[in-house]
Order: structure tokens, then C-alpha cells, then sequence
């Protein structure tokens, strides 16, 4: 099934163009790769496919639902780039407001905040206030929220920037089991070995799409060793 559909979506900024004529589609229960460097349109696609942004031309559609759209919000949880966090409350407090704007039942609410803490490996720390967090254990909070209502659909914008190596792996776990669960996940890197444990990837160069597959078929497809080498061959040159 596909969830999300993007047809010829283009974008600018005042004169400049940042996306241009951007296809994609993501099916359910698949990882799905923006990569890219710094500056190549991600952020601005990823705003686009949540719904954050109405200002693009061309069509997108979430669950066959034209984009934005209210009601498809609440199937989807969105991991900006930067937290959108209350400083002044604790980890546990954020948790509670963001779960409250959902309709869940107050065990199920419960279950889903101690489900997304533990995730993110955040339960021994739920009482501090976030002034206090981490760079690191900001980005894990913005991810548990992301996935306090359970949605169907997942857009992460590079959850694991700041995030040691051991629990991105535990991250990446749990992603894993969530598509096989059938949700939908889109995520943003320019970590080429994230890249690698995406089901499909759009490789992404100052606003365009430049190949696209799965890791498998890309590597084949430019016969390149790594995906490093797939960009390079694409025509990404080096970001
Ligand atoms: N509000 C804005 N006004 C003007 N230009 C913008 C705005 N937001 C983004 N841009 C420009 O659009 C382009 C794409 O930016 P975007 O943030 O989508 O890239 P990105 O691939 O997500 O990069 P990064 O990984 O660094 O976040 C950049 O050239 C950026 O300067």
C-alpha cells in the first residue's frame, strides 16, 4: 500500500528553488531514506510530506489523503531537526502534554509514555527538567514524543545526530521492528551507514532527487562498493 505520494513537487525560496520536481513514493511498513548533504532540500521535503508546509507546487498525498491535511495528523509523528521541547518542564511533564493532545485512554497513555521513554533509554532521567538534558537526551525526547500516540507513519528528520553509537544501534532496532509491525517510516541522514539499513532510498542533491532504489539495487545499478560511492557515481559529488 502506499502511504505517501509526492508528484512533481517543486519549492522555492523567494528565487531560489530549493526542490525541484520531486517524486517519491513510500510504501507501508518500509524504511524509506532521504539522504543527502547538509542544505540539499530534505528538511524542506520532509515539512512538505507532514504537512507543515502548504507553500510547494505539484501533489502530495498521505494515506490518499491530498496534503495538508488535518486529519492526517494524527497518523503521523513528526522528529523535527530541532526540539520542539518545554525547557522549564520535566522530561516525564513533555511526554504527559504531548500525549494529552492525542485521544488516549489514561492507561494506554501511561503504557505509551513508559514505551517511549525505555525506547530511548530516558526512564532514569523522566524527572529532570529538560534545561537539564543533554543535546543528545533532547533529540531522544523529541523522538519519544514522536511516537507517543503510536502513529502509522514516522518522519524523522536525523533522529540519531548527537545520539552515541550504542543506542543509535538500539534506535535503529527498534525502527526495524516498527516497519515489520507495518508502519511507515521516512527518515533524513547523511550517515551513509544509515543509508544502508533503509529498505529504499532517494539520494538527494541541491533539490533533486538523483537516483533512487534500495541500497541492494543502487550499489548494483552504479556498481559501487558502498553507497559513498553510489552519490559520487549518481553525479552527487561530495557534500
Ligand atoms: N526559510 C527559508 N528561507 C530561505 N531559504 C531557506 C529556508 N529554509 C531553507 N532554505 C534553504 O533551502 C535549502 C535546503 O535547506 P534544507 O534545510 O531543506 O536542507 P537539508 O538537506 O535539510 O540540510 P540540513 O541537513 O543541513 O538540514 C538550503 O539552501 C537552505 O538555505
Amino acid at each position: 500500500m502506499r502511504t505517501i505520494v509526492a508528484k512533481n513537487v517543486s519549492k522555492s525560496f523567494g528565487k531560489k528553488e530549493v526542490l525541484t520536481t520531486i517524486d517519491l513514493t513510500v510504501n507501508k511498513g518500509e524504511i524509506y531514506g532521504l539522504i543527502g548533504p547538509s542544505g540539499s532540500g530534505k528538511t524542506t521535503l520532509v515539512k512538505i510530506l507532514v504537512g507543515m508546509d502548504s507553500d510547494f507546487s505539484g501533489e502530495v498525498t498521505v494515506l490518499n489523503q491530498p496534503m495538508p491535511n488535518m486529519s492526517a495528523l494524527s497518523h503521523i509523528g513528526y522528529m523535527a531537526q530541532s526540539d520542539a521541547l518545554y525547557p522549564e518542564l520535566t522530561g516525564e511533564e513533555n511526554l504527559q502534554f504531548f500525549a494529552s493532545l492525542y485521544e488516549l485512554k489514561k492507561t494506554e497513555r501511561k503504557e505509551r509514555i513508559m514505551y517511549a521513554a525505555e525506547l530511548v533509554q530516558l526512564t532514569p532521567h523522566l524527572s529532570k527538567k529538560v534545561m537539564a538534558y543533554s543535546g543528545g537526551m533532547k533529540r531522544r525526547l523529541s523522538l519519544a514524543i514522536a511516537l507517543i500516540h503510536n502513529p502509522e507513519i514516522l518522519v524523522l528528520d536525523e533522529p540519531t545526530v548527537g545520539i552515541d553509537p550504542e543506542l543509535r544501534l538500539s534506535i535503529w532496532g527498534e525502527l526495524t521492528r516498527l516497519k515489520q509491525a507495518g508502519k511507515t517510516i521516512v527518515v533524513t541522514t547523511h550517515v551513509m551507514d544509515e543509508a544502508e539499513k533503509c529498505d529504499r532510498l532517494a539520494m538527494v542533491r541541491e533539490g533533486k532527487i538523483i537516483t533512487s532504489g534500495s541500497p541492494a539495487e543502487l550499489k548494483k545499478q552504479y556498481e559501487a562498493v558502498d553507497l559513498e560511492n553510489v552519490f559520487v557515481k549518481a553525479g552527487g559529488k561530495r557534500g
